[in-house]
């Protein structure tokens, strides 16, 4: 697999400096918020089984659980296309889920939705195993010309516009999955 550019601390200091947030933290806040009232609107009585998408889903998934006060269960399932670049490839499975999927309600919560490959492929996967329904919840949807046609996320916190994105999760060439909100690259930082 691709290994990340090794970045120095100036360098990562520099791409937050010429970057533009889009959603400070307390729209985040609120998105989950959003996010969560939703989910449980729909889930509260499936049990469901929750799989984080790592490793983006890893933040907004830490964060959406304590709002979720209904029995549900959770595992991970990895696939990556970006390899900590700006631009998706063919999708990689690192990890399939541990819990059996056959008869269950799944949720798949990931940081963002931007073409669709990541959540045609999961999709795939959940049916091929047996899942009674699929669903799927993106902290950020990135609307664009080259998604999968059909393609939507069922549950949604924010837009954002076609830049790419980092932060609450999301990563810049593998690093700032820890800023708390989110911002958009300078078009210099996106090659
Ligand atoms: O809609 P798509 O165009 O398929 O892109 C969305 C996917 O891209 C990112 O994952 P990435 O492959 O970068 O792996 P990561 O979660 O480790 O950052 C993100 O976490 C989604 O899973
Ligand atoms: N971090 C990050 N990952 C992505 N995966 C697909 N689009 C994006 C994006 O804009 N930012």
């Amino acid at each position: 697999m691709t290994q990340g550019v090794a970045l120095t601390a100036d360098e990562l200091a520099g791409v937050m400096d010429r970057a533009v947030c889009l959603h400070d933290a307390a729209a985040v806040n609120d998105a989950l918020d959003r996010l969560a009232r939703d989910i449980t609107g729909q889930m509260a009585d499936l049990r469901p089984l929750i799989l984080g998408v790592m490793t983006g889903a890893i933040v907004p998934l830490g964060r959406l659980l304590p709002r979720l006060d209904f029995p549900l269960e959770v595992d991970y399932i990895h696939a990556t296309r970006y390899h900590k670049t700006t631009t998706g490839r063919d999708l990689v499975w690192l990890a399939r889920p541990q819990t059996p999927l056959r008869g269950r309600h799944v949720l798949l919560v990931d940081d963002i939705l931007d073409e669709g490959h990541t959540f045609r492929g999961l999709l795939e996967h959940c049916r091929e195993e047996g899942a009674m329904s699929v669903r799927t919840a993106v902290l950020a949807d990135k609307p664009n010309a080259g998604r999968v046609p059909g393609l939507a996320a069922d549950f949604v916190g924010l837009t954002v516009p076609e830049r790419y994105v980092f932060g609450v999760g999301m990563d810049y060439k593998g690093y700032l999955r820890n800023a708390d909100a989110i911002y958009a690259a300078d078009p210099v930082d996106e090659d």
